[in-house]
């Protein structure tokens, strides 16, 4: 059975795990696969943003540190560095088919005050009008909370969740290093199925919900059960696939039974 998902305007958000090697060096198979994949989309008219994190994880790799430095303002300066290196190696991997990306770093305050939100709205509305992919991150360096203001996002699956709600994209991919969601975490439970289809975040599918298993992820299921939850509140699609191999994004749009989707509607076959 095939599922039912045309959407025009995408929002892809790639997860560390699958941009960082377990040696801390850059998978750059998976960003180069991810150039060719997004692009192609855009060029079939699909308007396409993704959200990728990994800046710490390639800053970590970069500094040769063996772990996430415990000091903030070492976090953000690794996070800077790692970004900036990211960011090139994306440009230079979309540069590759001719397409134009662009950064973008937003804090969780941009997102508070309708003028500022408004005004990013109309940032990515003019990238998406030119064919532009926005490449967006949370801007590491600058947001840390304080007593008074909430600069940060909880992670990258909620700023993923905001960004399709704000463009109004019909469809969220969430790609990880993991094949869907489970009913429990298989690195820790060899009798964990995988969970096709979810229609809503109730107890039981918070309950088979854990945490991040690698050294670089921040959030594990339990963030992305959040971001699901946003999309669901809002009507639109998730489907948390494995980002091994970008190109599975092909066969999610074909419409195959890939992963885990979200949706608070019943798919209908398509023949
Ligand atoms: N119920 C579950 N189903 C699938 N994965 C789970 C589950 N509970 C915990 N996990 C863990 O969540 C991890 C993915 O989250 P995370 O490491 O934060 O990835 P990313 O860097 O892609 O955001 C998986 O590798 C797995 O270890
Ligand atoms: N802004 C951070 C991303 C944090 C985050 O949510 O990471 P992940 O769980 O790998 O999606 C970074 O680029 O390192």
């Amino acid at each position: 059975m095939l599922r039912q998902i045309n959407p025009k305007r995408i929002v892809v958000k790639i997860g560390t795990s699958s941009l960082v090697l377990k040696n801390r060096k850059l998978n750059l198979r998976a960003i180069a696969r991810l150039a060719f994949v997004l692009t192609d989309l855009c060029n079939r008219g699909i308007q396409v943003v993704l959200v990728s994190s990994g800046a710490m994880g390639v800053g970590i790799g970069m500094l040769h540190l063996k772990d996430r430095p415990s000091e903030i303002p070492q976090q953000q300066a690794v996070s800077a560095i790692g970004q900036s290196q990211l960011i090139g190696i994306y440009t230079k991997e979309f540069a590759e088919y001719q397409q134009i990306v662009a950064q973008v770093l937003l804090t969780r305050d941009v997102m508070l005050f309708p003028e500022s939100k408004r005004n990013v709205v109309n940032a990515f509305k003019a990238m998406m009008g030119q064919h532009i992919i926005p490449i967006v991150n949370e801007n590491d360096s600058v947001s840390v909370d304080e007593l008074d203001h909430q600069t940060s996002f909880s992670d990258n699956d909620e700023l993923s969740a905001i960004v399709t709600e704000i463009i109004d994209a019909d469809l969220l991919i969430v790609l990880s290093d993991i094949d869907g969601f489970y009913t429990g975490n298989p690195y820790k439970d060899p009798d964990a199925v995988l969970i096709p289809e979810v229609h809503a975040i109730d107890a039981d599918i918070l309950a088979y919900a854990g945490g991040s298993s690698t050294q670089f992820g921040t959030g594990g299921m339990t963030t992305k059960l959040n971001a699901a939850r946003r999309i669901l509140e809002h009507h639109r699609q998730m489907i948390l696939a494995n980002g091994r191999d970008p190109e599975i994004i092909f066969d999610i749009l074909d419409g195959k039974e890939i992963g885990t989707l979200f949706t608070t509607k019943v798919m209908k076959a398509r023949v």
